[in-house]
């Protein structure tokens, strides 16, 4: 079975920053699949835009080269690359000054969807919006979409909300996360709120506590710059761990659609509890010399540059979420880089049966667990008690109900679009659904900025962890003193 392909009207997208590492990493390579995938019309036109100086046919070349090195041989498609290529254009333009955009202008054509990606630094958005604006490039139908990140508090996000407020309506503007773009993210909602199952315990009585685990190999050496001024809270607590706890925690929206859904978020985002500093766990990782690598791995202190730098690269925390639903469940979050393995995933643990009919089972009982693994080998597992086979008398034991969506979905479970083309195409479909809205991002700015300020107040240092670890030791007593254990990260 092949996946549907839902068809996509018309377009010209330009991308700002078309000479980038996004662009030509993500972007560009992901338009090409969707290509592949018969989702882009015969009509669609793909605009590039970035200061450098070079033509249309530099440009192609350009991003031949990112096509061969980011997408997978097997979709290398001569005919199809050229067919590809030759919609691409290119326009040399400065964010800052006047020359370039009525080239740009004389591309668009208003008669079809017009996008405009914001793939350059934030500091450059409210630029690109005025100049598309005063130019007459963008109508009232065009939409704009704005990478990470998005501000590095409240104060500055709500200078970016208000920078593009000038030029365009909420409607009109996409803020990407790229985790809402993931399939099992997405799939979250469908489990939630397609089945029956699972709502009526989706909640404080019979949920013990959720662990989300985004556990990252890479350190951040090429990045140090950006990295070390943002730190794992910033660079993926804020966004994208808050979206998969929102897609955990939220009510059920009464449609899906992108208001409601996003009205349902930020109502959990507003209940998120401040977090005291015992209930969190700084580390930065140090040096490591891997037995199949020639040359050691450098600490953060040196990746990052700074000898002194106090960010952190890894963070674990415990949340509370004050409403009904969620009131005396902790949610346990924990991200870093270096660490033994790259595992996202979530895990609902649910309390224990309120009495225990197997006497000699004592001891062997344990928590029933719904582990939802977003990467990878996506998929769900189910953990279940079963009597333990044999004559044994009633001994009890744990087995995993567990499903693979590639196994259980066939070819259709493997081809699956990865979440910068699908965000992309729902940005020419005009749905923001998967997008933040102004509000939400506040929000989420609202509540880690007096975690950061107490730690830059107090001067707290992180605690340095070995890399190709679980993290640091604190992260095990945050659990332990609890009663709980984190999932091993393998
Ligand atoms: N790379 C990644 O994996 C990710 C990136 N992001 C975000 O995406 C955005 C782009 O990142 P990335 O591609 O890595 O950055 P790069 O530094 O690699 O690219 C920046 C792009 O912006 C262009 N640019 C810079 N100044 C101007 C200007 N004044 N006018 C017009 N274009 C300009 C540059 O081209 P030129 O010099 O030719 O003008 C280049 O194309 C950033 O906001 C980043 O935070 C978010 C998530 C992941
Ligand atoms: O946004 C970011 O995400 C990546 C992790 O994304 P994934 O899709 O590979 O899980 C992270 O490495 C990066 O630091 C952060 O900026």
């Amino acid at each position: 079975m092949v996946s549907r392909i839902i068809p996509v009207d018309a377009f010209d997208l330009v991308i700002f920053g078309a000479t980038g590492d996004l662009a030509n990493r993500k972007i560009f390579p992901g338009l090409f699949r969707r290509f592949l995938a018969g989702q882009m019309p015969d009509e669609a036109r793909l605009i590039g835009a970035a200061r450098t100086e070079q033509s249309r046919e530099e440009f192609q070349t350009q991003i031949r080269a990112a096509i061969k090195e980011f997408v997978a041989p097997a979709k290398q498609d001569a005919t199809q690359i050229d067919a590809f290529i030759e919609r691409l254009h290119y326009v040399s333009i400065d964010a800052r000054g006047e020359a370039g955009w009525s080239e740009l202008k004389s591309l668009i054509r208003p008669e079809v969807i017009n996008a405009f990606y914001f793939s350059v630094a934030p500091a450059l958005f409210g630029d690109l919006a005025e100049r598309l604006k005063t130019h007459g490039i963008a109508g009232n139908d065009a939409r704009i979409v704005v990478e990470k990140p998005f501000g590095r508090d409240l104060a500055s996000a709500r200078k970016l909300n208000a920078a593009l407020a000038e030029h365009f309506e909420e409607h009109q503007i996409y803020r990407i996360d790229h985790y809402l773009g993931k399939e099992t993210v997405q799939n979250l909602m469908a489990v939630r709120f397609a089945n029956i199952l699972f709502e009526p315990i989706w909640n404080s009585q019979y949920i013990d506590h959720v662990q989300i685990t985004v556990a990252e190999t890479v350190g951040v050496g090429g990045r140090g710059s950006y990295y070390d001024k943002s730190g794992a809270m910033r660079d993926m607590v804020q966004n994208h761990l808050m979206q998969l706890l929102c897609m955990i925690a939220m009510e059920p929206p009464y449609h899906f659609d992108p208001n409601a859904v996003r009205d349902e978020k930020l109502k959990v985002i507003r209940a998120l509890q401040p977090v005291p500093p015992q209930d969190i766990v700084r580390g930065q990782y140090l040096g490591w010399h891997r037995d199949d690598q020639e040359k050691p791995m450098p600490g953060y202190l040196e990746d990052s540059e700074d000898p002194n730098s106090k960010t952190e690269s890894y963070i674990a925390m415990k949340v509370h979420i004050a409403n009904w639903r969620w009131k005396n469940t902790p949610f346990y979050l924990r991200t870093g880089k270096r660490l033994r393995a790259r595992t996202s995933e979530i895990a609902i643990t649910f309390k224990e049966p309120p009495h225990s009919i197997f006497d000699e089972a004592e001891g062997s009982w344990q928590p029933n667990q719904l582990v939802i693994r977003l990467q990878p080998n996506e998929g769900m597992n189910l953990k279940m008690m079963i009597k333990e086979p044999g004559p044994g008398g009633m001994r009890l034991k744990q087995v995993p109900l567990d499903m693979s969506f590639a196994q259980a979905l066939g070819e259709e479970g493997t081809d699956m679009p990865d979440a910068y083309e699908r965000l992309i195409m729902d940005v020419i479909r005009g749905n923001q659904t998967l997008f933040m809205r102004g509000d939400e991002v506040e929000a989420a700015w609202a509540w880690t900025d007096p975690i950061i300020q107490g730690w830059e107040e107090r001067g707290d240092t992180p605690s340095p962890y070995d890399s190709g670890t679980t993290g640091p030791d604190d992260a095990l007593m945050l659990m332990h003193r609890d009663g709980r254990r984190w999932r091993h990260i393998k």
